[in-house]
């Protein structure tokens, strides 16, 4: 398992205006898969992906990243292992402007005194397609183009997850693609796993499998998803809440 959560429970707030965002859910991410959370705005899906990353705190319930429970880590520790074992992807990009793509691509790790596996690092580039355009500045970059350099940003440590929130929320549809393709390929050529959480079922699409949340729990899942069957299923709470 690359990530696990056991009873993971999450409340905003004390009393009467308490928010449970996440109600003792029980989930597994598999190693070497894309999987996809969805569901409708409140559902969970930003507080559970910050949890599972040791982003935020849990209330109750178990969390492990790569066998490491990472619920009873102090700071410190845990700071360590997201750094070593966790790859981010946001939908802003996050790249310094006056650094090149490649010096982007490595900063984490030079940041962490941590030695680039150059041929690791070269595998990356050449999968994310972005070996013309390594000293170039952000700036000198397409949307769709940065958000591939911090892709492979994220996977530049050979960490044993990475986390993708909205990461074309702020593509348009063809450079989208473009990223959904790559992050895709890092699965299936380089052995990758990524969690993704997106609103959108063209993007879902891409994963392996689909976790629909609602109301803080796990309430579907879907395996070989394609944007139809995503669409369909999502209206399903649009259904719901409208009944
Ligand atoms: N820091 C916070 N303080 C209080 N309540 C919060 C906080 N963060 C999230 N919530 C609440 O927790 C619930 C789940 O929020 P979350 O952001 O995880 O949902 P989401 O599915 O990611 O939503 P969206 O699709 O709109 O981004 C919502 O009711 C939200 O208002």
């Amino acid at each position: 398992m690359a990530a696990r959560a056991a009873q993971l429970t999450k409340a905003y707030g004390e009393g009467q205006t308490q928010v449970v965002a996440l109600d003792a859910v029980d989930i597994d991410i598999a190693r070497g898969r894309m999987t996809a959370i969805m569901g409708p705005s409140g559902s969970g899906k930003s507080t559970l992906m910050h949890c599972l990353a040791g982003l935020d705190s849990v209330t109750r319930g178990r969390v492990w990243i790569a066998g490491t429970e990472i619920t009873r880590l102090k700071d410190k520790d845990l700071t360590k292992l997201r750094r070593d074992k966790i790859g981010f992807v946001f939908q802003a990009f996050n790249l310094l402007p006056t650094l090149s793509a490649k010096e982007n691509i490595t900063l984490p790790m030079d940041i962490a005194g941590r030695k680039a596996d150059p041929e690791w690092v070269e595998q990356v580039v050449t999968a994310v397609g972005l070996q013309d355009r390594l000293t170039h500045r952000p700036a000198e970059l397409s949307g769709g183009q940065q958000q591939r350099v911090a892709c492979a940003r994220a996977l530049a440590g050979r960490p044993d997850i990475i986390f993708a929130d909205e990461p074309t929320g702020n593509l348009d549809s063809r450079s989208g693609a473009e990223v959904l393709t790559f992050l895709r390929r890092s699965v299936d050529v380089l052995g990758q796993t990524v969690v993704m959480v997106t609103h959108d079922p063209t993007a879902a699409s891409y994963a392996h499998q689909v976790v629909f949340l609602g109301d803080g729990r796990i309430v579907d899942e879907m395996d070989a998803p394609t944007p139809d069957r995503v669409l369909e299923r999502m209206k399903r709470f649009d259904a719901i809440r409208t009944s």
